[in-house]
C-alpha cells in the first residue's frame, strides 16, 4: 500500500475530490494546513506596523491506495490542482506498512 499526500491550493479542493471520486478513491483524508515554498508569504498592516505573513493557507489531501493505483493517482491529483502558478503544491508518496478497517478489520486492499 502506498500513502499519497499532496499539499494544494485550497480552492482546487473540489476539482482534486472530484477527480478521485471519478477516478474510483472511496475515500480521502483532508486537512487546513500553512506552509511555505517560493511562493513566500506576504504583508499586512496592524496599527501602523507591517508585519511579514510568512505562511501561506494549503489544504493537504491523504489517501491510501495500492500500490498498483499510486502512479495514476498521483497524475489525477496533479492534473487536478494545477494551475502552473506558484504555490500549487507538492505531491509524494510514502510505504505503508499496515492498514486496517477500524468498522470491520479488514485489512490491506480491502481496507481502503
Ligand atoms: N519540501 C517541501 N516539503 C513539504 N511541503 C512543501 C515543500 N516545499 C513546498 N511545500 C509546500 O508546497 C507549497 C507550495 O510550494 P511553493 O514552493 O510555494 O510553490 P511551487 O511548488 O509552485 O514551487 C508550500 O506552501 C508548502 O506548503
Amino acid at each position: 500500500m502506498k500513502l499519497i499526500t499532496a499539499v494544494i491550493k485550497p480552492f482546487k479542493l473540489d476539482d482534486v475530490k472530484d477527480a478521485l471520486k471519478q477516478a474510483g478513491i472511496a475515500g480521502i483524508t483532508v486537512t487546513e494546513v500553512r506552509g511555505f515554498g517560493r511562493q513566500g508569504g506576504h504583508t499586512e498592516t496592524y496599527r501602523g506596523a507591517e508585519y511579514k505573513i510568512d505562511f501561506v493557507p494549503k489544504v493537504r489531501v491523504e489517501v491510501v491506495v495500492d500500490d498498483a493505483d499510486a502512479d495514476q493517482v498521483v497524475e489525477t491529483i496533479v492534473s487536478s490542482a494545477a494551475t502552473g502558478k506558484i504555490g500549487d503544491g507538492k505531491v509524494w508518496v510514502t510505504d505503508v506498512g499496515r492498514i486496517v478497517r477500524i468498522r470491520t478489520g479488514e485489512e490491506g486492499g480491502d481496507a481502503v
